[in-house]
């Protein structure tokens, strides 16, 4: 459907394309896996001590994570089920109007079924949020599946939800990208994006406030390692229908530099934007973490912080506890050790976002859990690693209405049932898991000797030792004066508590990138040669510095494990790998004197050849080839049956996953952006792997009918917002009535229409897809089609003898509620009605649209 405009964007998808979401993406609205109310309040089993751990408890006092006297609020608040927040689609065509529903009508309504005259409001936009486009609610949703009273506001939320109009998503975690600061015309990395919900807001921000078939200038690299996980961030963010995404599968540590080499840079090869490297001016760093800020979502992780105990001990360990009276220091830190063992690659992730950043540009570093050693003291590595060539932001300033505390400037290690104030308690066998990044001074020149350190590593057991202590008597014996307090201003760091307003937790750190990294504190003298002689200290300085940091080697561009010596890591730059032939791939075009012929002078065919080698190859194993799609004949066929005006940007802007043009099905459209980064891809050895890109534009298509369409590819419902300003021929403009039919009957044979005229003119029409506008009010039939954000159109079968429409029953239905008042939620009665009528009309409904699959 085509709202020309951003509205149709998201709520115009192919059947396939819903049935693939359905599978994979969680409806929360529908089945949720949890709800602790339902526990809680119906359940007279319930047990409370699912939401108490005395780990939890014992680490989280002793980091001082809130104020002693605030301890039982706050585990009071985290043991409370989550409030269900959502967010209205900026982008949708009808996002205002969205807001107006929830503004007037079910925050009275909803108010008025309060349940035992409850004070607190039944929905309520979140007051930080711009526009009141975030809301959260009150009820569970187990109350909103069960509670009939709730049941057209449940109705409301599965249905745009599933249209893509609203989307749900936990409070504190719309936050970073609301500090990202991101505009239109940016270049944004997020680097573990899955499954996507802050992507969304990504674009929509790249989104906002764009005209009818205009495309902005920025775009979004939403990138995860899981591909699992992946390919719920590609249905996820499916429903944005956007041409400026693309998702890539790659470990964020290691995501591409995809930098022209110099050797390229020298044959006069360069990037379109005249940039030599695919650089970003905002990235969203929000790592891999150990997500006890979710507590209140997800109570199963309170069992989990236990979850390497036989029961056994943890009864042991409450019979302890309330014999002696005080904590005891069984090893139950499996979050502590996982927060642990993921410090080192959240930093690892951090400085490569830091790396890809463009000097001036912003990362935002964000995590759902409260462990100051994957925040606080992740934030101070990337500063001390960075030098003053990043900053952090104080936006204090910012979101007045956020309530949120700054972040820790102390706090200290726990490791296998120790308290460690600073690394020169790390004994010695632990010294590969305990690194000095994870305390506040990073200071690894204090480190106990191996004299005192004997003792723990000839067996000297952590048995032995008094661990069951906390802050006053902790197992090391430090004490206050041992604690180490970070030098730097760490308080710009902000850590969002659940009891302050109700939400989960999170952390977020703003960073800008103030000037290139600088030189490492101590470069080999090799490196400093080469970044010398090369004058491009950049790229290759953050490799080192990742490879500095996790002590592994880098993967070369081209994914193979970089052997080869300081010299050669520059030399290689990335123009080897781009310009050679990859070895798994076999392309018709073997050139062993290619390089040659670049040096001899050539530029201009050999970039050429190489572009074209490259494009008929897939270089990821496993992952479907990214093709430019040229193929003229089938272009023009599509330009000419459409009518598509010049003016249109068509070529270089089509993309095929499939090597064999004569069965491309699927053709997709991609932004200026898009483009540019792909041809950069291209040039440098296609370095990205890339799971999916672009918007689904053109679909090939048949009926029972036969193929008798002059043009094999129907214009997609995704797709038609972006291209509707552009057609000039199968389209027509219909009366509301005449609308309202073909939404209600899916199909109706010409001579049925109420317009006669219309009805005439669409069997005039070519065989095959066309596009029907609702007529505006005050608008003659007559008049020429003007598209403009309020514009309502929708993909239609033009067959021998009736139109069908080529839009979901889903998006039909809510397009139905919203331009005609909502249908009766009594789905029987409705089909039964629809079924009748149809009859009536001689239709074949639903079963036609059905024939209409695709090939
Ligand atoms: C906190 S979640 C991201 C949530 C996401 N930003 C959102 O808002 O929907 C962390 C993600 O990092 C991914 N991940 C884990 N290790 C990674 C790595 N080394 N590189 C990239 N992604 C990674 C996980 O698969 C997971 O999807």
């Amino acid at each position: 459907m085509g709202g020309g405009g951003r509205r149709g964007r998201n709520w115009n998808k192919s059947r396939t394309q819903r049935k693939h979401f359905k599978e994979n993406r969680e409806n929360v609205w529908k089945q949720p896996k949890f709800d602790p109310s339902a526990d809680s309040n119906d359940d007279p089993s319930w047990q409370p001590c699912a939401t108490q751990n005395p780990a939890f408890d014992e680490y989280y006092k002793e980091q001082g994570i809130v104020a002693p006297e605030e301890w039982d609020t706050f585990i009071e608040v985290l043991r409370r089920q989550l409030p269900a927040a959502f967010r209205i689609n900026s982008s949708s065509q009808f996002y205002s109007d969205l807001r107006l529903q929830l503004e007037n009508d079910f925050t009275k309504s909803l108010q008025a079924e309060s349940i035992d005259g409850d004070e607190v409001e039944a929905i309520r936009p979140l007051p930080w949020y711009p526009e009141n486009l975030a809301w959260q609610s009150k009820f569970s949703r187990m109350q909103l599946r069960k509670n009939q009273n709730l049941e057209r506001f449940h109705e409301f939320l599965k249905l745009e939800n599933e249209t893509g109009n609203i989307n749900r998503q936990e409070a504190v975690s719309m936050v970073p990208p609301l500090f990202l600061d991101v505009h239109p015309d940016h270049f944004v990395l997020d680097m573990c994006a899955a499954p996507g919900s802050k992507t969304f807001q990504l674009l929509e921000v790249i989104y906002k406030s764009m005209k009818p078939g205009l495309l902005p200038n920025g775009m979004v690299i939403a990138n995860d390692l899981d591909v699992k996980r992946c390919n719920l961030l590609i249905h996820q963010t499916k429903r944005m229908c956007t041409a400026n995404l693309i998702v890539t599968n790659h470990e964020a540590q290691h995501f591409p530099g995809c930098r022209l080499s110099k050797k390229a840079r020298d044959i006069g090869i360069e990037y379109e934007t005249n940039s030599s490297q695919l650089l970003f001016d905002r990235v969203l760093c929000d790592v891999p973490c150990s997500g006890d800020g979710t507590l209140r979502k997800a109570p199963d992780i309170w069992r989990k912080w236990l979850a390497s105990l036989f029961p056994v001990l943890l009864h042991i360990h409450l019979c302890f506890k309330s014999a002696f009276g005080r904590l005891n220091d069984f090893p139950l830190y499996r979050n502590v050790g996982l927060g642990n063992g993921l410090h080192s690659l959240q930093i690892q992730i951090a400085l490569r976002g830091i790396s890809l950043l463009k000097v001036g540009g912003q990362m935002v570093y964000s995590t759902c859990s409260m462990n100051p050693v994957e925040n606080e003291a992740v934030v101070a590595e990337i500063l001390r690693k960075c030098g003053g060539s990043v900053e952090l932001i104080d936006v204090s300033s910012e979101l007045p209405e956020l309530v949120r505390r700054p972040g820790l400037r102390k706090w200290k290690v726990r490791d296998k049932g120790l308290w460690l104030a600073s690394y020169k308690d790390v004994r010695k066998f632990r010294r590969n898991g305990i690194v000095p990044s994870m305390f506040p001074s990073g200071r690894s020149d204090n480190a106990i000797s191996d004299k005192e350190d004997a003792g723990h590593e000839n067996g000297a057991s952590i048995e032995s030792e008094d661990g069951f202590n906390l802050a006053e008597d902790s197992g090391t014996g430090t004490n206050d004066s041992d604690i180490e307090i970070s030098d730097l201003p760490l308080e710009h760091c902000m850590r969002i508590v659940p009891h302050d307003q109700n939400s989960g937790a999170f952390f977020i750190a703003v960073l800008h990138k103030l000037s290139p990294f600088p030189v490492l504190e101590k470069p080999s003298d090799m490196q400093q040669n080469v970044l010398c002689k090369n004058h491009e200290p950049e790229e290759n300085l953050t490799d080192h510095l990742v490879e500095d940091i996790d002590g592994v080697k880098l993967n070369t561009v081209d994914g193979e494990e970089e052997s080869s010596s300081g010299a050669d890591l520059i030399d290689k730059e990335t123009d080897v790998s781009a310009l050679e032939v990859d070895p798994c791939n076999t392309c018709e075009e073997q050139d062993s004197g290619e390089t040659e012929v670049a040096v001899g002078g050539e530029a201009d065919s050999l970039k050429a050849r190489r572009k074209r080698k490259l494009q008929i190859q897939g270089k990821w194993k496993g992952v479907d080839p990214v093709l430019f799609f040229k193929d003229e004949a089938i272009i023009n066929s599509i330009k000419t049956f459409y009518g598509i005006d010049e003016s249109f940007p068509l070529n270089g802007h089509l993309i095929s996953r499939n090597m064999d043009n004569n069965h491309v099905k699927r053709i997709y459209y991609v932004s200026k952006s898009v483009k540019d980064a792909l041809e950069l891809n291209f040039l440098v050895g296609q370095q990205l792997k890339i799971a999916s890109v672009g918007l689904k534009i053109f679909e090939r298509q048949t009926s029972r009918e036969g193929t008798a369409a002059s043009c094999a590819f129907r214009i997609t419902s995704e797709g038609l917002p972006v291209i509707l300003p552009y057609v000039t021929k199968q389209i027509l403009c219909v009366s509301q009535l005449d609308f309202k039919h073909l939404l209600q009957y899916k199909s109706i044979k010409f001579a049925n229409f109420v317009d006669a005229e219309f009805g005439e003119k669409a069997s005039k029409l070519m065989m095959g897809c066309c596009v029907i506008v609702l007529r505006k009010d005050g608008q003659a039939s007559s008049d020429p089609i003007k598209v403009d954000e309020s514009t309502i159109a929708i993909g239609c079968w033009k067959g021998r003898g009736s139109l069908t429409v080529m839009v979901t029953a889903i998006d039909c239905q809510e397009l139905l509620g919203r331009l005609f008042t909502w249908p009766e939620t009594d789905k029987s009665s409705s089909s039964k009605e629809f079924n009748g009528e149809a009859e009536v009309l001689g239709l074949d409904g639903d079963q036609q649209v059905k024939e209409i699959e695709t090939i």
